[in-house]
């Protein structure tokens, strides 16, 4: 049986790229992101060297806290047989976060939790590889009830019990290959971030913006939050380029308090953004709805930072969450992805993935695609992110055209790295960081 392969080592790495010095990926709260992976790859026995990778994204400092936590939990891993995880990979996702000493970190949030979202999105992609199928088609290819048996429902069953999942996917299950057919054809919508990090001058928002409509995306992203002066003067320009063709949504990255968001999106509402992400602190689910009440028909968009499927499952009771923002490593994963997933299909949340930051894009696109074809079955008002850096160190990057993701073909999750970019920008013994380091060592300290 092809899952008898045993893995039999586990490498971390803490890769880190400088996208500080460009301002990339900066916004009101992270001003000076060095977009970094928390790099996991477990070597098997297969005859052919199948590897799963897996990552988990940070921000730079504190990346090796990251890949600490996930060598604290390589043992849960190391020595297994891969089949002893797909029989039951909803036992496994329970063993990974239940550990009865490493639990206490979390329980299933912060860092611990950043590294099972590496730990277990490497099982699915070695599991996919060894199935020779990418992420999305492994799960496509699932009846209902195995899908459904990779979710961890404890602490949700007030709002979806697993029966009634099943119920939900055996629904769209006739047509699953309809909208397998759509999306080869036309692909999945998708959003462009890059055009708006608040780092960037007049000057680059404006060319940046005319590219974006050149090249045919249909909706932008700003950053809003430095001071609503900066905000509505970037907008103006924003809009100025885009017009009405383009539709505009805004993020302030957790910058407000509830009352000022609301007082600042009234302002911002003469722009007409789509949505409102991240207002206020990602753990404030009833600052969310009162924000969410006041500033409708404005969507607030919010998960990006959401520890887990407990706070987005109350997000959604508390009509709190008008766009369900899933990052795939933040949550623990692809287990849990599915739990949220199935949620919001249930409370008819459009899903549209965090995905600024490095091998989110390629992540997040099986995501989406797995919600259309087996969970929501729906498409119209969602979009999967874009950011346009880093995709040449992925051996399977991400394609777009005309503003839209096609399915990806490789098999496995997509976030194998190029060997040489492992090895350059791995901190700080890489290439890029000696350089950096040195120069800092060279530079005289004047006072
Ligand atoms: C620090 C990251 O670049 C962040 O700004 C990304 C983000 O909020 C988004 O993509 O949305
Ligand atoms: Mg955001």
């Amino acid at each position: 049986m092809k899952q008898q392969i045993k893995i039999v080592d586990i490498e971390v790495h803490d890769v880190r790229f400088p996208t500080s010095r460009n301002f990339i990926g900066s916004d009101a709260m992270n001003t000076d992101p060095d977009y970094s992976a928390a790099y996991v790859i477990l070597k098997t026995d297969h005859p052919n060297n199948l590897e799963g990778h897996g990552l988990t994204f940070t921000i730079g400092r504190g990346n090796e806290i990251c890949a600490k936590a996930i060598e604290a939990l390589s043992p849960l891993l190391l020595n297994k047989t891969l089949s002893s995880f797909t029989e039951d990979m909803g036992a496994f996702w329970t063993m990974i976060t239940g550990d009865s000493q490493l639990r206490w970190l979390g329980p299933e949030k912060g860092v611990i939790h950043l590294a099972t979202g590496a730990v277990v999105n490497a099982v699915w992609d070695l599991y996919a590889k060894v199935e020779e199928k990418p992420l999305w088609k492994l799960l496509a290819d699932m009846t209902p009830e195995q899908l459904v048996s990779c979710v961890d429902f404890k602490y949700i069953t007030d709002v979806i019990t697993p029966e009634e999942a099943i119920a939900m996917l055996k629904e769209k299950e006739s047509t699953k290959q309809k909208r397998i057919t759509y999306l080869e054809k036309n692909g999945y919508p998708a959003y462009n971030t890059s055009v708006g990090w608040l780092g960037y001058s007049d000057k680059k928002l404006r060319e940046l913006c005319r590219e974006a409509k050149a090249a045919g995306w249909k909706y932008v992203k700003m950053k809003v939050g430095s001071n609503l002066g900066e905000d509505i003067r970037r907008a103006s320009i924003i809009k100025d380029e885009i017009g009405e063709d383009l539709k505009l949504m805004m993020d302030a990255n957790q910058k407000w308090d509830v009352d000022e968001a609301i007082e600042n999106m009234k302002i911002l509402s003469q722009f007409n953004p789509w949505w409102i992400e991240e207002p206020t602190s990602p753990d404030d689910i009833l600052g969310h709805a009162k924000i969410a009440k006041a500033v409708a028909p404005i969507h607030v968009a919010t998960g990006e930072h959401c520890q887990n499927r407990i706070i987005f499952k109350q997000l959604m009771q508390a009509d709190a969450m008008g766009i369900c923002q899933i990052d795939s490593c933040r949550v623990g994963g692809v287990n849990e992805i599915l739990a949220i997933l199935l949620m919001a299909a249930k409370f008819a949340i459009p899903v549209c993935p965090h995905a600024g930051g490095v091998g989110l894009c390629e992540y997040v696109q099986h995501l989406s695609m797995i919600d259309y074809i087996s969970i929501s079955g729906r498409i119209e008002n969602r979009v999967i992110e874009y950011v346009d850096h880093l995709h040449e160190h992925f051996v399977d990057p991400v394609v777009i055209k005309n503003g839209n993701y096609l399915l990806p073909a490789a098999p496995g999750y997509s976030v194998t790295m190029k060997k040489e970019s492992l090895k350059e920008y791995s901190f700080p013994s890489g290439a890029i960081w000696k350089s950096e380091l040195e120069n800092i060592i060279k530079t005289p300290i004047i006072n």
